[in-house]
């Protein structure tokens, strides 16, 4: 099966992230691969009109810290959506399933919790090279495909809450 290019979508579908508040929390481990999903989500936020005022990253241990790093953002931080950018690789253990278990509930957690965005930008993969090939190489950046995510998330709940403004609610 084609792996999707993740820096490719129709950018006409992207609403304005002008006024939003983007909080970003990346894993320390494999650094090479994190920082530049961050780099992209950066980039990404700011091309479609985020001010670097309204982008704040935070840096965590590993990907299983994520999620507290993104409620510690939603608890002391009046932010619209956190993204959780982390790369877990396969090693000789099953150590790889917890961390990717644990993160990935986390996340579902937070998002219902804080009913707000956050963006699950964890690769989990088999290779170092699937990950640089998902981190800015030839399958794109996860880190553009969690920006991208962020805004139109973000978007919709300010859709819904026009809405039900309007609807007296
Ligand atoms: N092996 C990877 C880890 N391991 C560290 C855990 O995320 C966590 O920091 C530790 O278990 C202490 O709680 N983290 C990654 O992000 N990626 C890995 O490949
Ligand atoms: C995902 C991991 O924790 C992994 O990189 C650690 O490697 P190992 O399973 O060989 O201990």
């Amino acid at each position: 099966m084609a792996t999707k290019d993740l820096s490719q979508y129709d950018t006409k579908s992207v609403p304005s992230a002008e006024k939003m508040r983007f909080g970003i929390v990346v894993a320390e481990w494999n650094l090479e691969v994190t920082s530049a999903l961050a780099e992209g989500a950066v980039n990404t936020l700011k091309k479609h009109g985020a001010s670097d005022e309204n982008i704040k990253v935070k840096f965590v241990p590993g990907s299983f810290e994520l999620p507290l790093g993104a409620q510690y953002f939603a608890e002391m931080d009046n932010i619209d959506a956190v993204l959780l950018l982390g790369c877990v690789i396969q090693g000789e253990t099953r150590h790889f399933d917890f961390i990717c278990d644990g993160v990935t509930k986390g996340t579902v957690d937070l998002n219902l919790k804080f009913n707000k965005p956050f963006v699950f930008g964890v690769l989990t993969t088999n290779t170092q090279q699937q990950a640089l090939d998902r981190a800015g190489g030839k399958h794109g950046n996860k880190g553009d495909e969690a920006a991208v995510t962020a805004i139109k998330m973000v978007d919709l709940k300010q859709q819904f809450r026009k809405k039900a403004k309007r609807a007296g609610f």
